[in-house]
């Protein structure tokens, strides 16, 4: 464990983006002692050699200084930490997630600030038993283990928070393991952002996020310790798959077992037939890049891998075979949507969505916001590999893809579809089953040929609550 304790630094020591909260230091009876305890991470890169993570504690009479404006506003009261704080604590490390660097953010940096902010239970003469007796570690071993996990909780009438560490794909684990249609569960998650493209943190935390900026981490470990108790209903969607559609594993990989949505056909093949999402459920380029670059040789990159993957996908420049209907708001019944490029049936890119961005640079949804529960399908032909690159480089540049608009050379008009709908449905008629992949949330189905996925908002249905970041919502 990396714990460093800094005593000597003046403010201008620190690094202000890496700062995670400050908190005041009683004096004691004569007045000596008192000033402030401030708390600050430092990582190296994801696929960087060395230590991933550095705690510091750094002591200082006050707060002034050059970085003064930032720490008033990160000043953490030992006598109002977040209620929730004060619940149960299940706390979920995901080894497999990102760079598998979720162990040693909880050993070297969240288990040590929940020791100094509630109490370890170790002083006795303080009264309180400190957050141990109240906090259960659930570390993966499988890729059932969150869900098994979360089938625990089922029921929980509020008095448990989950601290899960881990990308998206932990997150959709969570909801579909608490999901039981008949039973209500009232948990709190609060996500430390330690996947690949942490699509639900960063846009939950976008208007948080500059150009540079605090990393995700960081924001993550301020929401959970200053959030001033946000906790919101997590709007979800529900996908629903034709018969004979089965749960794929990792390229390579083991099939996933039992969702508890579906039966087991054989040890390889899990049927399923709906999962519950918050994120994400796509079909086309896509859905092919989360399958295909989910291997251990593209997962040692981190981010890099979804750029990789993506260069070697475009080079097929495939055209998906199948239909979009969706249902906007305006409407009760399915409107069938068409594109002119290339083919004039085939789709590159079928995504709907509720949240803004797939990846803390990469805008897929501009007009997203955090927890609106809306949600909004981007859509577009075979426009071949190229353009599909051009489109993609929009979405790094804030979302400005989705007003794209072109003519090709026989003057047929074309361009991005981006819109808000109640419901989509995708009907796949493609031969090859490598082109029959869908995502939900980074989990991988796949459908039979003629089969198809229907993917519905939900409407008044609270499955989980979640920490959001002061001042978004
Ligand atoms: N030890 C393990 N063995 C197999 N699967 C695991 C193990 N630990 C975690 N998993 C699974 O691996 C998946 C990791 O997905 P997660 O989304 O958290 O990471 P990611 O794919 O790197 O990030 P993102 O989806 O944000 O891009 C989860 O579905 C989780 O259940």
């Amino acid at each position: 464990m990396v714990w460093t304790t800094t005593l000597d630094h003046g403010p201008a020591a620190l690094n202000r983006d890496e700062i995670i909260f400050a908190v005041e230091q009683p004096a004691d009876g004569e007045g000596r002692g008192g000033g402030y305890f401030v708390y600050s991470l430092s990582e190296s890169a994801e696929d960087g050699e060395g230590d991933p993570f550095k705690l510091s504690r750094t002591s200082f009479d006050s707060l002034d200084g050059p970085d003064q404006d930032v720490l008033e506003g990160l000043v953490l009261d030992w006598q109002a930490v977040p209620e929730y704080l004060n619940k149960n604590l299940e706390v979920v490390v995901s080894t497999r997630s990102g760079t598998g660097r979720a162990m040693g953010f909880w050993r070297v940096v969240l288990q040590p600030l929940l020791s100094e902010v509630l109490g370890d239970g170790s002083d006795s003469s303080s009264g309180s038993d400190g957050y141990r007796s109240r906090c259960r570690v659930t570390v993966t071993s499988s890729a059932d283990t969150i869900r098994e996990f979360a089938r625990g909780l089922r029921g929980d009438d509020g008095e448990t928070v989950v601290l899960l560490l881990s990308g998206d794909g932990g997150v959709v684990d969570l909801l579909n393991g608490l999901s039981d249609d008949g039973e209500t569960t009232k948990v709190t998650v609060g996500v430390l952002p330690l996947g690949t493209g942490n699509a639900l943190f960063s846009s939950l935390h976008k208007p948080l996020y500059g150009e540079k900026g605090p990393s995700g981490l960081v924001l993550g470990l301020r929401t959970l310790f200053l959030g001033g108790g946000r906790a919101e209903a997590l709007p979800t969607f529900r996908a629903e798959f034709s018969r004979g559609a089965v749960l794929v594993g990792a390229p390579g990989a083991d099939a996933a077992t039992d969702v508890g949505t579906g039966e087991r056909s054989n040890a390889a093949q899990v049927q399923v037939d709906h999962l519950i999402g918050a994120i994400v459920a796509s079909y086309g380029f896509h859905a092919s890049l989360v399958w295909e670059s989910d291997t251990p040789s593209y997962r040692r990159h981190g981010a890099k891998r979804f750029g990789m993957a993506a260069a070697e996908l475009l080079k097929e420049s495939h055209a998906y075979d199948a239909t979009l209907d969706i249902v906007s708001p305006s409407s009760p019944t399915y409107t069938r949507v068409r594109h002119t490029s290339g083919t004039g049936n085939k789709f590159n890119y079928i995504l709907a969505t509720m949240v803004s961005n797939l990846e803390r640079g990469f805008t897929i949804s501009p007009e997203s916001k955090p927890i609106d529960g809306k949600l909004r399908v981007v859509h577009f032909g075979d426009v071949g590999g190229e353009r599909t690159m051009e489109i993609m480089m929009g979405g790094y540049r804030g979302g400005e893809h989705v007003g794209m608009r072109w003519k090709d050379e026989d003057e047929k008009e074309d361009g991005v579809g981006y819109e808000e709908v109640e419901e989509m449905r995708v009907t796949i008629y493609e031969e090859d089953s490598r082109w029959r992949k869908v995502c939900v949330d980074g989990t991988i189905v796949e459908v039979p040929r003629g089969g198809w996925m229907t993917v519905r908002r939900e409407v008044g249905v609270e499955r989980s609550r979640v920490l959001v970041p002061r001042d978004v919502v």
